[in-house]
């Protein structure tokens, strides 16, 4: 049996075992399974396809952080890309004319945000098909994932990219689940548990998944009584998986009604817009950069007034290490204190070392050796 007949079976298994808690064990092991085969199957395309990057639409990284776009052909992925950034890429008024993604840079309170355009073509990407697996390698790099939707289709469209997502180990407004797991040499497989679960991870689950993957010998901790059965099929396949964050965007509202509007504004992690109409473009852009969670950091020479128009940028929580690595990576060497101002400070400057946690609009004076 192929790994694709071996995937179609366990969904086929699972589909027909009913969910109690007499099952739970055994849906474990499998969800255990599928996930292996799954990865084998990824592996095996990106192999027999000369690997992720021969596709001809992967893009280099530049500018801060990287955005992507993902949605349905049609949805207004292009319309969006050229209202917000600097680059503009052709609207046809027919489907599919994204074949090759479009780079473009949204310049906001003084960052570069590198968005991306995606192929519209991701179904099927988790059994390997076509374009979309190309479409989830470059997804995986991304700092968030925009998912356009069209306001006037159903809900569908978003539970199936979202599906597909998740089969391919990208877990979009998740935190990495709190599990420590390592892999050992001898002592057989210990299994501690902080608190009493909450949830349907047991010891036994654990054990008999580590069995099926043929690790005898390791450690596991679990910090969190709410994590699951799925949640530690994630830490065990911890490489192929993505916490990404995800703003959804819901275009052509112009074209429903005003309860429909209304009502998918008040989801979580949500934007409405209509680029025909040019509304809510202010918000998307507002969201793209909150969600990103930048900080910007404006450098002072000393004796001059601090620089406020062209600050560096930084992912949240980095330190002045961090921040000396992105001017140049030699710079940490020569670095030999800062002086910061700003609420990351403790008084006004503080004086601090590359491990200082700065924070945004932080004012920084590097001193070198
Ligand atoms: N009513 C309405 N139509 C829109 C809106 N935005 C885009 N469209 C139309 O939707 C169609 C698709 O727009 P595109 O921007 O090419 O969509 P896309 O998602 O990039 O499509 P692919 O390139 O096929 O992936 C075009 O005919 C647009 O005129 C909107 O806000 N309202």
């Amino acid at each position: 049996m192929g790994v694709i007949e071996k995937i179609k079976a366990i969904e086929e298994e699972m589909a027909r075992t009913q969910k109690n808690k007499a099952t739970e064990h055994h849906l474990g092991l499998l969800k255990g399974k599928l996930a292996r085969y799954r990865q084998q199957l990824l592996e095996e395309n990106a192999a027999s396809s000369g690997g992720a990057g021969g596709s001809g639409f992967e893009v280099a990284k530049s500018g801060d952080a990287r955005a992507v776009l993902i949605g349905y052909p049609s949805v207004g992925k292009s319309s969006l890309l050229g209202k917000i950034t600097s680059t503009k890429s052709e609207v046809a008024h027919y489907s599919f004319t994204t074949l090759t993604s479009v780079p473009g840079v949204l310049k906001y309170e003084g960052a570069e945000i590198q968005i991306v355009d995606l192929p519209g073509i991701i179904y099927g990407a988790s059994q390997g098909k076509g374009r979309g697996r190309q479409v989830v390698s470059t997804a995986r790099t991304a700092d968030l994932v925009v998912m356009v939707l069209d306001a006037t289709k159903s809900q569908h469209q978003r539970e199936s990219l979202e599906a597909e997502l998740e089969a391919v180990g990208i877990r979009l407004n998740k935190e990495k689940p709190n599990i420590y797991y390592k892999k050992k040499e001898t002592g057989g497989v210990k299994v501690t548990f902080t608190s009493p679960p909450q949830a349907n991870l047991t010891e036994d689950t654990i054990k008999m998944i580590l069995k099926d993957y043929r690790v005898h010998n390791a450690e596991v901790l679990v910090r969190d009584d709410q994590c699951t059965i799925d949640d530690f099929i994630d830490i065990i396949n911890d490489q192929h998986r993505n916490y990404i964050k995800c703003l959804y965007v819901y275009n052509k509202i112009d074209a429903v009604s005003l309860e429909e509007v209304d009502k998918l504004a008040r989801e979580p992690n949500t934007v409405v817009i209509s680029c025909e109409m040019d509304l809510g473009m202010d918000d998307v852009v507002e969201q793209i950069w909150y969600q990103l969670n930048l900080s910007r950091v404006y450098t002072k020479k000393r004796g001059f007034k601090p620089s406020f128009e062209d600050p560096l940028v930084v992912r949240s929580n980095s330190t002045v290490g961090d921040l000396c690595h992105s001017i140049h990576r030699d710079f940490k060497d020569k670095f030999k204190y800062a002086l910061v101002w700003g609420s990351s400070a403790k008084h006004s400057p503080q004086k601090c070392g590359l491990t200082h946690k700065i924070d945004d609009e932080d004012v920084i004076t590097l001193f070198t050796k």
